[in-house]
């Protein structure tokens, strides 16, 4: 079928699916980022590390290449996941108790 055919609410529809899958994945980096901050904390490393920050960016713009979407789309989009990643690593690095500790 083509997209136009199920009509608008039919297209929202799989949009709202999508973005479903999208934060559920992220809900899912966000957890692995709180093991990264614990990681971090016992080894002394700081939140931010440039040269990880650009291979994430290569290999998010290679992907999105590899999959016909704008590599330039990947790179605004991740470029603002990192720099809100990185803000979120900070506040736990510099004190506060560590989300993870409290889900268990
Ligand atoms: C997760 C990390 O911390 C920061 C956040 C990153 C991310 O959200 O992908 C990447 C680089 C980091 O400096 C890391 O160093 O791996």
């Amino acid at each position: 079928m083509q997209a136009g055919q199920e009509g608008l609410a039919g297209l929202r529809a799989v949009i709202d699916r999508i973005d479903r899958d999208i934060v559920a994945l992220l809900a899912e980096r966000v957890r692995c980022l709180e093991q990264v901050i614990a990681v971090k904390a016992r080894d002394s490393l700081p939140a931010a590390i440039p040269e990880r920050i650009e291979g994430v960016v290569a290999n998010v713009r290679a992907e999105a290449e590899a999959a016909g979407m704008p590599p330039d789309l990947a790179e605004v989009l991740w470029r603002r996941l990192i720099d809100w990643s990185i803000a979120y690593e900070d506040r736990y690095l510099g004190g506060a108790e560590n989300p993870l500790s409290m889900r268990s």
